[in-house]
């Protein structure tokens, strides 16, 4: 069974407070909040808002897209009344139309017709949605269905990519291990396909070999590459591209640990010819002993949160391989993490009942979310790691504040992201606001809170984020301490680690 909850979409002006008096609430997603509070967040409950004509702010609007709504009944005193009579909603009903659209919110229409249709002849009625067609009485709401109908139509086609995505949508899964476990062909199949990482590094490459190598003594001089988990080839392929394109002569060393893989670059290296110019090497980047050391080590280690695929214990294996005044690519990154509400991904891993699937992160196609505050950057690794300090332990703590005309709002957990330099300004990344266009390669991440915490207006959000490392794994632990405190999640890596 499911129980809807219909709720008034209003917030503190007093114009609206007669709608929700009688809960003395003047944010009407508080009465949702407590309500499901008091349900223990079950997921069955979902809600339906009643759109009126006066809409609280976007960041206020914004917190709905996190939380389970099911149907928005928008009531007919909403809408205005074009040149020509019709009914049409304002620019910012519309948007928020085309975030329930987006979200699958079913929209239901109420009240009575208000407004008096131009009387014009039939034909034109046909077309016009005129009340009395041949004699058929036409439904009164008749005509403001059908500017719903329009503002769908009018919708962008979702890109080919996306629509590809649908199904990975909130969708939990666990991080790839590529260091511990071997890949799967599909798995680097999906890969090969991201053209846009591939167009990345290899602007990455070129500008590496021209800085190396001065454009006088490009005939002359040949620079070591190595790539280091080159997996199928498609790194080897994009260094390939760069020396043709720059004229730089380039001999390549691709390193790959997984056997399987290794067999493909094999075929590649044979059906593209480039047995002269490129070796393969089947081993462990962190002990194999090189004929000579490289110019510059072209790698992708990365996962979701940067540092998540062990990238950093890998390249400092490595980076024993790279001259003194060597290239890493990339040569940094960061990890983000950003507060969300998200009441599905919270229903999906309490639905497991357990402590370790609260302590676990995720790898999710993020939509059904509220971002609560701008991403701000947890940690950062930089290649050849030359610091004294060797050590990828790592801590931050970070204070987020939510935007006071957002209301009070519910967190569930943290989306993360990464950005990654691969060198100088060229970079590669899913943080939002600098994310590569056009790349999938990646999906944020999700860690999770045990239990939700509410953040009241002007209250501020205080996280504590740790990198723990031991010989034979890595793992976070997470914690938060303000508003209220929470238990630090998956303390010496007791649920949820990555094998190194
Ligand atoms: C994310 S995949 C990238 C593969 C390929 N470079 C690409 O861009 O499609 C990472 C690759 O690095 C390999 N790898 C991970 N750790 C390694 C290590 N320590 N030594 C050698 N290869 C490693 C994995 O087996 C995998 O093939």
């Amino acid at each position: 069974m499911q129980l809807w909850l219909r709720i008034p979409l209003v917030k503190t002006d007093n114009d609206t407070m007669d709608v929700v008096n009688s809960s003395n609430l003047d944010d009407s997603w508080e009465i949702w909040n407590s309500f499901r509070l008091l349900c223990e967040h079950h997921s069955q409950l979902s809600v339906a808002l009643d759109v009126l004509n006066s809409l609280p702010s976007a960041n206020s609007l914004g917190r709905w897209f996190g939380e389970s709504v099911r149907a928005a009944i928008i009531s007919t005193d909403c809408f205005l009344t074009n040149a020509r009579g019709y009914p049409c909603l304002s620019k910012r009903h519309q948007k928020l139309v085309s975030g329930f659209f987006n979200h699958s919110i079913q929209i239901v229409l109420s009240g009575e017709p208000v407004h008096s249709l131009p009387r014009i002849n039939s034909d034109l009625a046909a077309n016009n949605n005129d009340n009395n067609v041949d004699g058929v009485q036409k439904h009164p709401l008749r005509p403001y269905l059908d500017y719903v109908g329009y503002l769908y139509q009018r919708m962008d086609p979702l890109p080919e990519q996306e629509r590809f995505e649908l199904g990975y949508r909130d969708f939990l899964q666990s991080p790839l291990q590529p260091l511990m476990d071997n890949l799967e062909a599909q798995t680097y199949e999906t890969f090969e396909k991201d053209t846009m990482k591939y167009i990345q590094y290899q602007r990455a490459i070129c500008k590496a070999l021209q800085d190396r190598v001065p454009d006088d003594k490009a005939s002359s001089v040949t620079t070591v590459l190595m790539v280091v988990g080159a997996g199928r080839g498609p790194l080897v392929r994009a260094s390939l591209q760069a020396a043709e394109e720059t004229g730089r002569k380039l001999k390549v060393y691709a390193v790959e640990k997984n056997p399987n893989a290794v067999v493909t670059l094999h075929s590649l290296v044979k059906l593209e010819g480039w047995e002269n110019i490129v070796s393969i090497i089947s081993s462990d980047m962190r002990y194999w002993d090189a004929p000579e050391k490289a110019d510059i080590l072209v790698s992708e280690l990365l996962g979701s949160f940067g540092d998540n695929e062990l990238s950093p214990e890998c390249l400092d294996g490595a980076q024993r391989l790279l001259k003194d005044d060597g290239i890493s690519i990339p040569s940094s990154y960061t990890s983000f993490i950003q507060p969300v509400t998200a009441s599905k991904l919270y229903n999906d891993v309490k639905s497991h009942k357990d402590v370790a699937h609260f302590e676990t992160a995720y790898v999710v196609k993020l939509h059904n979310i509220a971002r609560l505050a701008p991403p701000q950057p947890v940690f950062t690794f930089i290649h050849p790691n030359r610091s004294i300090d060797k050590s990828n332990n790592r801590y931050t703590k970070l204070q987020f504040g939510v935007s006071s005309d957002t209301g009070s709002a519910m967190i569930h957990g943290f989306a993360g992201y990464f950005d990654a330099v691969l060198y100088k300004e060229v970079h590669l990344g899913i943080e939002p606001s600098t994310s590569t266009p056009n790349m999938f390669s990646w999906f944020p991440i999700f860690f999770p809170l045990r239990t939700p915490i509410s953040l009241h207006p002007g209250s501020s959000l205080e996280v504590h984020f740790w990198r723990c490392c031991r010989p034979s794994k890595v793992w976070y632990e997470w914690t938060v301490t303000s508003p209220s405190s929470s238990p630090i999640h998956n303390t010496n890596g007791r649920s949820y680690w990555v094998g190194l």
